[in-house]
């Protein structure tokens, strides 16, 4: 039976993200902000975040699958491109986590092709032990070194996205 260790309470989540869409609100005043959240694991942070995002915005989705079990294949697959208009607008990415960073090398390849002004990445993780595309996170709210993490929209198996607050796991 696996093994779930409390890792980041409901508290100290909610308390990071008001700091952080607090940053995001100052930081894109005047701009075409044009939030997009990268399906699946991202949607309870993005759903949290742009609640903490107090100047006008759109909201897009896209979907990149990877993981099997807690490996990734390596082979990014686009389950859904954004809907919106992106040219000469200001995108966030919002990513649940970044781990090889494999999937936002790729996600941030195709997002340019779409020609926007400006592409930057929040992340709810970011977790380096890892890592092997050389990514820049702009707004990062939690630094750790390893592990395999579940909660707060991260799965295993399709299993766990439902906790609110984040665990290790350990099989
Ligand atoms: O930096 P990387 O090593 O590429 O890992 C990060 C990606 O892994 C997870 O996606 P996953 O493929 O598990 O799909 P999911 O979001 O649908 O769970 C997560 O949501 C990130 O998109
Ligand atoms: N759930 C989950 N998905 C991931 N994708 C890349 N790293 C992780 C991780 O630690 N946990």
């Amino acid at each position: 039976m696996p093994e779930l260790i409390p890792l980041i309470s409901q508290q100290e989540i909610k308390e990071k993200i008001r700091e952080i869409g607090q940053n995001i609100t100052r930081d894109y005043k005047g701009l075409d902000l044009v939030v997009v959240g990268v399906l699946k694991g991202a949607f309870v942070f993005l759903a949290d975040l742009v609640r903490q995002i107090s100047i006008d915005h759109e909201i897009d989705l896209l979907g990149a699958s990877s993981y099997e079990g807690t490996s990734s294949t390596g082979q990014i697959v686009f389950t859904k491109r954004p809907d919106l208009e992106l040219k000469g607008r200001d995108v966030l990415l919002v990513e649940d986590i970044v781990d090889t960073g494999r999937t936002l090398a790729k996600t941030v390849e195709s997002m340019q092709l779409l020609n926007p002004r400006s592409i930057k990445i929040c992340a709810l993780i970011d977790k380096t032990e890892r890592r092997e595309a050389q990514i820049n996170v702009d707004y990062s709210c939690f630094c750790i070194d390893g592990g395999f993490i579940v909660g707060y929209g991260l799965d295993y198996n399709e299993k766990y996205r439902n906790l609110p607050a984040i665990f290790n796991l350990k099989l």
